[in-house]
């Protein structure tokens, strides 16, 4: 596959235009918005004006003359699009961390109000360790006859539901290997032996159609700082199927989650719908990042949006074989393209380095501990074209031993 062929494939992507709505650095491939998406124009202009104009000249009024208030609901709704959920189901707030928390709290509780035996929260040996991290510190607190973790392959979810199963904690794409996993027979499988399932979409929203009410899952979070480019540190998101709304609580009781948060009321009394999700006042500036971000994907077909990520990936490794690297590096993301997230892990012994060599030649992955190479593909941002540039610096640094060089020794704080 040569320069003209990936051109070719440029020109008839029905996506190729959205890539100006973005800023990207001069003289930079960017495979890195599976950790931190890339900036549009409108972004900037939007923040700019809601620092010179809404903090700077209208300050306290913007809560009610720019809907500061409301902002949480409204970038909620956008969020949802992307999500497959219906509206009046999701909401824009904290990490998925603090969002975990309050999800893996409400579907405990949901589910032990059944049967009080249930306390199994069922996770993945290689989920994401923040995801782990918050079931052991419920777990913690509630004490292990309410909560306790079990961990398991993710091949084998499935057959581990049993009757002491109360939640299931799945990453629907693997962080490290891309690997996606098929959410619906999941979903059905929990519910058939009385389980909730929670879904983390970190990797999944904004870069692949999600059917969050068809699948019927119960709650899901995820993050708008990857392919959603909401901005670094950006407000996540937490989804709740409206049937559990009327039953549902959660433990982190602040103001902005009360019914009526402006009567000051001395009881909390939690909102009806997802706004009980809510804990305390909004990030505003962050959030509006987020808000102007998603206008991008107004028009994005999402079926589209998926068949370029997977071609992305496809070319990508086609190219690496023709270099004749796929025997060096090895591809620890699933072979099957419908296996897949939106990006390409590699193991390699020299990782760390190859991923600083790389970004010395402009070409910018990320390294995962303890020797995996990321490569991911933003459809809205990412050409044919980059992805022959970005394998063919591959092979030149790789020929000219760059990923070698003991600079590489001592590996950066955050990799
Ligand atoms: C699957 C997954 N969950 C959670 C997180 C992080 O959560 P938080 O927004 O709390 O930092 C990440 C990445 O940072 C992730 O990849
Ligand atoms: N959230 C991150 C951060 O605050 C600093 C650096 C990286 C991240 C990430 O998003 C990591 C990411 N979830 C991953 O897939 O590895």
């Amino acid at each position: 596959m040569n320069l003209t062929d990936v051109q070719a494939l440029d020109n008839r992507d029905p996506l190729a235009e959205y890539r100006e709505q973005f800023k990207l650095p001069e003289n930079t491939i960017y495979l890195d918005g599976n950790s931190l998406g890339a900036m549009t124009t409108a972004t900037e202009k939007h923040l700019q004006h809601v620092i010179s104009q809404q903090w700077s000249q209208d300050l306290i009024s913007s809560w009610n003359e720019h809907n500061w208030i409301h902002l949480p609901q409204t970038v909620g709704e956008k969020i949802a699009r992307l999500i497959g959920a219906g509206p009046e189901q999701t909401i824009c707030c904290d990490s998925i961390s603090v969002n975990l928390f309050k999800a893996l709290a409400a579907a405990l509780a949901l589910a032990q109000s059944h049967d009080s035996e249930r306390n199994i929260v069922l996770s993945t040996k290689d989920n994401f360790p923040t995801d782990l991290y918050m079931v052991q510190g419920i777990s913690h607190f509630l004490g292990q006859h309410r909560c306790q973790l079990k961990l398991v392959e993710e091949s084998e979810l499935q057959q581990h539901i049993d009757d002491k199963t109360a939640v299931i904690l799945a990453t629907e794409v693997n962080f490290r290997t891309g690997r996606r996993l098929d959410a619906k027979p999941l979903v059905t499988a929990a519910h058939e032996k009385g389980a909730l399932v929670i879904l983390d979409l970190a990797h999944s929203a904004g870069a692949m159609p999600v059917h969050l009410d068809n699948w019927r899952a119960d709650f899901a979070v995820g993050c708008t700082y990857k392919y959603l480019n909401g901005g670094p540190g950006a407000p996540a998101f937490i989804y709740a199927a409206k049937r559990h709304h009327k039953a549902m609580t959660q433990p982190l009781s602040g103001w902005f989650g009360h019914a009526r948060p402006f009567d000051f009321t001395p009881d909390y009394q939690p909102a009806g719908g997802i706004q009980q999700m809510l804990t305390g006042t909004p990030s505003v500036i962050a959030m509006a990042a987020v808000d102007s971000a998603l206008d991008v994907f107004e028009q994005v077909n999402l079926d589209t949006l998926r068949e370029k990520s997977l071609q992305l990936g496809d070319v990508f490794h086609q190219l690496l074989k023709e270099h004749n690297l796929d025997k060096t590096l090895t591809l620890i993301s699933p072979q099957q393209r419908e296996e897949r997230g939106s990006q390409l892990s590699y193991h390699y012994e020299h990782a760390y380095g190859l991923c600083q060599a790389l970004i010395q030649r402009g070409i910018v992955a990320d390294f995962r501990a303890p020797n995996y190479i990321r490569f991911g593909f933003t459809p809205l941002y990412n050409s044919f074209e980059d992805i022959w540039r970005a394998t063919e610096q591959l092979r030149q640094v790789i020929a000219e031993k760059e990923h070698l060089d003991p600079r590489w020794q001592q590996r950066n704080p955050v990799t």
